[in-house]
């Protein structure tokens, strides 16, 4: 499990270390490991680290000073370095030791002809407002073309909310001390990060704030059937999707709810289109009790009905596409089991805001649906985001840009409600469906462009490499 904490939290954990031991001795691992990490990227860029060439941006604070310390470690390995002063004084002990170890503080144009092969953001970290100031705007725009090693997060962002609301640093590597943040998980921050790394400097961390499932997350979660297994006890999951209109969203859907999870697949909807379920799919049956249901993909002006009845089950219910709309009004009495799936412009219209607005804050937005409609929220986008009422918070890293194509979604929903009826709880199904999701993305991705027939052929591959871990 990667793990991201606020910035409260971080303080909290670093405080204890900072009493007990020797001064300095914390950022001494954060430099250490920012040094091995930028030694990394420069062998990487330049394939040698002797006679390469680093800018440090150096703010006030401790961020400035993790990064001129690393500074002098790497001016120890023969790389040349220069600082650039962003800010009224710098850090003491770092720059004594960045001066000692023979770097130099240069004004913007003299650093600029330097010809650096990175950049060093040491402007602000954990400490930082979100936003640059006009000197550190005037600077990144100096050194434009010269790749930047984010020291502990790209500066700028908003640490605790993973947003970009002002200008801020676009980096090709962040190296991060003690734990992700939140914006080094969640988009829109996490895609100016560039690469993470984490560099383990020692913290006894409390519960996260954003947590992302690994491999082995998944292995643990996944449910196999038993020795003693029949059908009904894997669950059986139920999919009203599709339409006249749309009957390749039912196919989709279905295909992701039939990817072999749950032990039964129940369809319902207008005849012709079940009629093509089942020739697709003859492992599928008609109506019957269910254990979760996928509700809405394609369902056009079937959606109100099929998601009426889809609740009048006491079962959990994954409301998708079209359903969302439908949903019953904010605000009345919450319903139990539900998931919901929309992708920002559906998630912008449950809460009556501009598209724009949600995408440049999208864990903010999940949160407040999460909390109205008390359900589980999957926020579909390149980083989706799994928010539960509680304020647990899942992002999945797994996936594709390639992942963006018409049905990938109906999947999606299908998968999510078969790891619901096989017993997984709301978070736990979102989240691990996703993420599979995402694999399976990936998986197509390597074979060749990918629709979302594609992905879902994928799953059952990759629910067998998962389910092989344990
Ligand atoms: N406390 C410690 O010993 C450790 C701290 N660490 C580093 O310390 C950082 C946090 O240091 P600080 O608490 O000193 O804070 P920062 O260095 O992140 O920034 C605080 C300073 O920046 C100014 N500032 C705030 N927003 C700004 C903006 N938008 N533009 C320009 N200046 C701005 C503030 O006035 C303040 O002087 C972490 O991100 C990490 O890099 C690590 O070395 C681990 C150990
Ligand atoms: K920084």
């Amino acid at each position: 499990m990667r793990r991201a904490h606020t910035v409260e939290q971080v303080r909290a954990a670093e405080q204890p270390l900072l009493d007990t031991q020797p001064s300095g001795a914390l950022m001494a691992r954060a430099a250490t490991g920012l040094a091995v990490a930028v030694v990394e990227e420069l062998r990487r860029r330049r394939g040698r680290t002797y006679g390469t060439r680093v800018v440090v941006l150096a703010g006030p604070g401790n961020n400035g000073g993790d990064a001129l310390h690393a500074a002098a470690r790497l001016a120890r390995r023969g790389v040349a370095v220069r600082a650039v002063a962003l800010g009224e004084v710098l850090h003491p002990e770092g720059l004594a030791a960045f001066l000692t170890a023979g770097g130099r503080v240069v004004g913007l144009d003299e650093a600029v002809r330097f010809g650096p092969d990175l950049v060093l953001d040491g402007i602000v970290g954990i400490g930082g407002s979100p936003g640059l100031r006009p000197d550190a705007e005037a600077a990144l725009e100096a050194l434009a073309d010269v790749p930047v090693v984010a020291v502990d997060l790209p500066s700028g962002v908003d640490v605790d909310l993973g947003e970009t609301p002002r200008s801020h640093v676009r980096a090709a590597l962040t190296v991060t001390f003690g734990t992700h943040k939140v914006a080094t998980l969640v988009d829109p921050a996490a895609r100016a990060c560039g690469r993470v790394r984490l560099v383990d400097i020692g913290l006894d961390l409390p519960a996260p704030a954003v947590e992302a499932l690994e491999a082995d997350d998944v292995a643990r979660l996944l449910p196999v059937p038993s020795a003693t297994a029949h059908k009904y006890t894997r669950g059986v999951v139920g999919v009203r999707a599709g339409s006249s209109t749309y009957p390749g969203a039912a196919l989709l859907c279905v295909a992701g709810a039939a990817s072999g999870i749950a032990g039964m697949v129940r369809y319902v909807g207008p005849q012709s289109v079940e009629t093509q379920v089942r020739t697709r799919f003859p492992e599928v049956v008609g109506p019957g009790r269910v254990q979760a249901w996928a509700v809405g993909s394609g369902s056009d002006t079937d959606a109100v009905t099929m998601l009426r009845e889809a609740l009048a089950d006491d079962v959990p219910v994954v409301v998708d596409a079209d359903a969302l709309a439908h949903l019953p009004r904010r605000g009345s009495s919450p319903r139990p089991g539900l998931v919901l799936t929309p992708h920002a412009g559906e998630l912008a219209a449950l809460v009556g805001e501009p598209r724009a607005d949600v995408e440049a804050a999208p864990l903010r937005h999940a949160r407040e649906v999460a909390q109205h409609w008390q359900a589980v929220v999957l926020l579909k986008g390149a980083r989706t985001l799994v928010v539960h009422p509680d304020g647990r918070v899942r992002v999945n890293t797994t996936g594709t840009p390639w992942l963006a194509t018409a049905g990938a979604g109906d999947v999606l929903t299908g998968l999510v409600a078969s790891l619901l009826a096989s017993g997984l709880d709301p978070f736990d199904a979102a989240s691990v469906g996703a993420w599979l999701h995402g694999e399976a993305g990936e998986r197509a991705a390597a074979c060749g462009t990918v629709v979302a027939t594609t992905i879902a052929g994928h799953l059952p591959g990759i629910i067998r490499a998962v389910t092989a871990r344990v």
